[in-house]
């Protein structure tokens, strides 16, 4: 394989940053994709004429979407699974059975591989619970969120996914909700078998979107002890808003110092689950390389951007990563 895996990777490079793609859903928005639908962002890849036609307008887009993130300098990828779960897939399109189901999610991630390349890193990306309930941005999962069964709910993508070697990395992202987040962490090496991460969902005052405080995520962590899976390889925040996200980024480094962190907040605009459109918010008043030098200086190890950021954004970070970075 032309990759080194990812643990060695960070492991032998300590000053490394990589640099992350943006925001995948949005972008193909940007590009004239329809994405309000039940399956968000996997919309394109539901339709045969992507598969059977080389050059349908679609893939065309998906193509040019990697291509611009990886000239904007991104060295890590991930694959466009955030709202391709299972349920979510059987429910809401023609695909109905787990055999239907894994050719998708093979032809996703080739085809993600393909246009990359071999030298490049490529996330699994699996979004949560919240996702499919559009609760990722409020984190309310009802009455007993203990009561869901995650597990049964992301088996059919982490089953696919864990054994794909074009996957060096599996994304756990916009994890809103504390039950969600302790159901993940209790999964040992024979569930999790490669690395992976978790990305959390984080409110402006910094509070996990369920009210959870980081105070508790952290002591949920710090309690596993050496039960922890060593394949938990950062964690971080994903989809928060970009002005509040280096304080967030700073809290969990000072509860949690030694875990290596990831970060990617979005535009700082606000999504409306309703008429799933995006709405202005606070105005950035950070720009990018003060943001970027925050997470640095607070142990980020992979950085880049969630909705509504573009690679013009991805251009800024890898310039200030590059400035910032002992790579
Ligand atoms: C990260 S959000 C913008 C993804 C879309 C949302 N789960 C929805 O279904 O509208
Ligand atoms: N990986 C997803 C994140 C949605 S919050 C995307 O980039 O579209
Ligand atoms: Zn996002």
């Amino acid at each position: 394989m032309a990759r080194p895996s990812i643990k060695e990777y960070l492991a032998s490079n300590p000053g490394k940053v990589l640099v992350l793609d943006g925001g995948q859903g949005t972008e193909l928005e940007n590009r004239g994709i329809d994405v309000a639908n039940p399956v968000w962002s996997t919309v394109p890849f539901i339709s045969d004429s992507f598969w059977s036609d080389k050059s349908s307008m679609d893939r065309q887009i998906v193509k040019g979407m990697f291509n611009d993130f990886l000239a904007a300098g991104a060295e890590i990828l991930m694959t466009t699974t955030y709202q391709t779960s299972f349920k979510s897939v059987s429910e809401n399109t023609p695909i109905k059975t787990v055999d239907e189901y894994n050719t998708l999610l093979n032809h996703i991630v080739q085809f993600s591989r393909d246009c990359i390349g071999e030298e490049k890193f490529l996330i699994g990306c699996i979004g949560p619970w919240g996702a499919h309930v559009c609760a990722e941005f409020n984190g309310d999962y009802g009455e007993h969120p203990e009561n869901i069964d995650y597990y049964q709910y992301f088996k059919p993508q982490l089953d696919n996914f864990f054994q794909n070697d074009n996957l060096d990395l599996i994304a756990f992202e916009t994890i809103p909700n504390i039950h969600e987040l302790r159901a993940i962490l209790s999964w040992d090496e024979s569930i999790l078998s490669k690395p992976f991460y978790i990305g959390l969902s984080v409110h402006e005052n910094g509070l996990l979107r369920d009210g959870s405080t980081m105070e508790d995520v952290a002591q949920l962590i710090k309690s596993l002890g050496d039960k922890i899976n060593p394949n938990l390889l950062l964690l971080g925040i994903n989809c928060v808003s970009f002005n509040h996200s280096p304080d967030i980024m700073e809290s969990i480094h000072k509860q949690l110092p030694n875990i290596p962190l990831i970060a990617y907040p979005n535009s700082g605009e606000v999504y409306d689950t309703v008429k799933k459109i995006w709405l202005p918010n606070s105005h950035p008043t950070f720009t990018w390389d003060a943001v970027v030098k925050r997470y640095i200086d607070a142990g980020a190890r992979i950085i880049g951007g969630c909705c509504r950021t573009t690679p013009d954004d991805i251009k800024q970070i890898a310039t200030a990563v590059k400035k910032y970075s002992k790579n």
